[in-house]
């Protein structure tokens, strides 16, 4: 299943945020979007997932979803949108609850994904018992609950420690080796865009317009290795100066802001 973003264009009252914004995200696919503070990552984000209206153009999915999916797009958030007082298990059973599946087949879902997830002994726990990273794994359990064909991540490591970040990077490279599911990754973060992505799309500052899409030549397995490092930095070198000047730019912006 394909996601494409077909001339998105979005304006919240008289600010312009994203202008004519078009790629195709294809099935089992990493597109990594950054660019400047404030250039629409999050609201096109929203625009991919249907939470929100573009004003013009549009996001449109093609192709048929795999057979067992219950969403074909589902979200995982940067602040992980746990339900403080529910265990480990039903924050990832929540959004099965209204499916229609019978309970032998919930359960068998739930413990796939906390298998998948590295939970399966943390099932009893709540979200406050765990570490930041730990609970970034329980909103990505849930995602997969609904066996997605395409994640949309919302800078899902911001919030984590680097080592944590680095731990959970490793995970999703796990999680998306078998090329079942794509996702659509915000970040600000160069180095996760370049090892976790197979295109990474540049916006301009506000109004977001794709400035570029920068494809990455290695298999995530190759990016692991230590001869990928030098590699992946000058990707990442490459990036940073197609941002760097809006960057700065956009941080002025916001400090006379
Ligand atoms: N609901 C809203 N109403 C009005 N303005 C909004 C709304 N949501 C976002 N904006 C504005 O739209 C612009 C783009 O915001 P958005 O969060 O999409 O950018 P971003 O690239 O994700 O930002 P950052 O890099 O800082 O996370 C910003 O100027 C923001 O203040």
């Amino acid at each position: 299943m394909d996601l494409i973003a077909d001339h998105i264009s979005h304006r919240f009252g008289a600010l312009e945020v994203l202008d004519k914004v078009s790629f195709t995200v294809a099935s089992g696919e990493v597109v990594a979007i950054v660019g400047p503070s404030g250039c629409g990552k999050s609201t096109l984000l929203s625009i991919l997932g249907g939470l929100l209206r573009p004003s013009e153009g549009g996001a449109e999915l093609r192709g048929a979803p795999p057979a067992d999916s219950l969403n074909p797009l589902t979200f995982v958030f940067q602040d992980f949108a746990l339900l403080p007082w529910c265990t480990v298990e039903a924050n990832v059973e929540f959004p099965l609850v209204h499916t229609g599946l019978g309970i032998t087949e919930r359960r068998a879902v739930v413990d796939d994904a906390l298998r998948r997830t590295g939970l399966s002994d943390f099932r009893g726990a709540y979200p406050k018992q765990l570490s930041g990273g730990m609970r970034q794994r329980v909103g990505i359990a849930r995602a997969l609950a609904v066996r997605p064909a395409i994640l949309l991540m919302d800078e899902p490591l911001s919030a984590l420690d680097s080592q944590t970040r680095e731990l959970l990077m490793e995970d999703f490279i796990r999680l998306l080796a078998d090329g079942a599911m794509g996702a659509v990754y915000v970040t600000h973060n160069l180095e996760e865009a370049v090892r976790l992505a197979d295109r990474v799309v540049v916006l301009s500052r506000r109004p977001g317009r794709v400035r570029e899409v920068v494809t990455i030549p290695m298999t995530r397995d190759e990016r692991g290795g230590s001869d990928a490092r030098g590699k992946l930095l000058t990707l990442q070198d490459q990036l940073w100066s197609l941002i760097r000047d809006e960057a700065i730019d956009a941080e002025r912006e916001v400090q006379h802001a």
